[in-house]
C-alpha cells in the first residue's frame, strides 16, 4: 500500500512535536503543512470538523485527530521500528495513564501560569511542580519513561521541555526537577527529538506576541 503522509501543525504546538518526534522516529517521509490558526486552512477544517485543531495526520486522505491517539497510531501502522507502546497489555495501560496525566495535569497548570496571575498563578505553579514531580518519581533510576529506550511517554512528555522556560519565566520559578531536566536533556540527545522541538526562547517570543494578540497583560 502507498503511504501518502501529511501533517497538519503549527511550529510551538507540543502536541504537534509529539507527532514529528514519532514520524522522525520511525522514518516516515512526509508532506509537513504550516497551519495559520488565526486563518485555519479548509484541510484543517475538513480533516478536524470535530476540533478543528493541529495536528492532523491524513495518511492516504483518511485523518487521524488528537495527538494521543496519533502517536500510537503511528506506532500501530509502522510496527517495524521503533516500538514506542510496551507489549506488555499492564505496560500499556501505564504508560496510557501517565499519558493522560500529562494532558490534564502539565499542559493544564503550564497553561494557567502563563495566562493567570496571582492566586491563581500561584495554585497553577503548585499542581504544576507537584505533577513534575510525580513524574519524577514514575520514572525512577530509569533513562527513558519507555525503560532502556525512548518509548511513548517520553514522546509524549518531551515536547513540554520546549516550554520550560516560558513557564518559568512567567511564573518566576525555577522547578527543581534535577532527574527530569536530566531526563530531558538526554531526551534531546536523540535527532528525532532535537529536530522536533524549537528553542525554548523562540517558543518564549512566540508566547509573548500570542499574549498581545489576545490582549493577555
Ligand atoms: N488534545 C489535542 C490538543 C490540540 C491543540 O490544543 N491544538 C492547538 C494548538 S497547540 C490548536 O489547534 N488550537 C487552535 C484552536 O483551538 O482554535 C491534541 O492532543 O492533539
Amino acid at each position: 500500500m502507498a503511504n501518502e503522509v501529511t501533517l497538519l501543525d503549527f511550529w510551538p504546538s507540543p502536541f504537534g512535536m509529539r507527532a514529528r518526534i514519532a514520524l522522525s522516529l520511525k522514518g516516515i517521509e512526509y508532506e509537513y503543512k504550516e497551519e495559520n490558526l488565526l486563518e485555519k486552512s479548509p484541510l484543517l477544517l475538513k480533516m478536524n470538523p470535530v476540533h478543528k485543531k493541529i495536528p492532523v495526520l491524513i495518511h492516504n486522505g483518511k485523518s487521524i485527530c488528537e495527538s494521543l491517539i496519533m502517536v500510537q497510531y503511528i506506532d500501530e501502522v509502522w510496527n517495524d521500528k521503533s516500538p514506542l507502546l510496551p507489549k506488555d497489555p499492564y505496560a500499556r495501560a501505564v504508560a496510557r495513564f501517565w499519558a493522560d496525566f500529562v494532558d490534564k495535569k502539565v499542559y493544564v497548570s503550564g497553561k494557567r501560569i502563563r495566562i493567570t496571575k496571582g492566586e491563581e498563578q500561584e495554585a497553577a505553579k503548585k499542581e504544576f511542580i507537584e505533577s513534575l514531580k510525580l513524574l519524577e518519581n514514575e520514572l525512577g533510576d530509569m533513562p527513558y519513561f519507555g525503560g532502556e529506550i525512548l518509548g511513548y511517554l517520553d514522546v509524549v512528555l518531551v515536547p513540554f521541555y520546549s516550554w520550560f522556560y516560558t513557564y518559568e519565566t512567567y511564573g518566576k520559578f525555577k522547578a527543581e526537577c534535577p532527574k527530569l531536566v536530566a531526563w530531558a536533556k538526554r531526551c534531546m540527545e536523540n535527532e528525532s527529538v532535537s529536530k522536533s522541538l524549537p528553542e525554548q526562547e523562540r517558543v518564549y517570543g512566540f508566547d509573548l506576541k500570542l499574549k498581545k494578540v489576545y490582549g493577555i497583560e
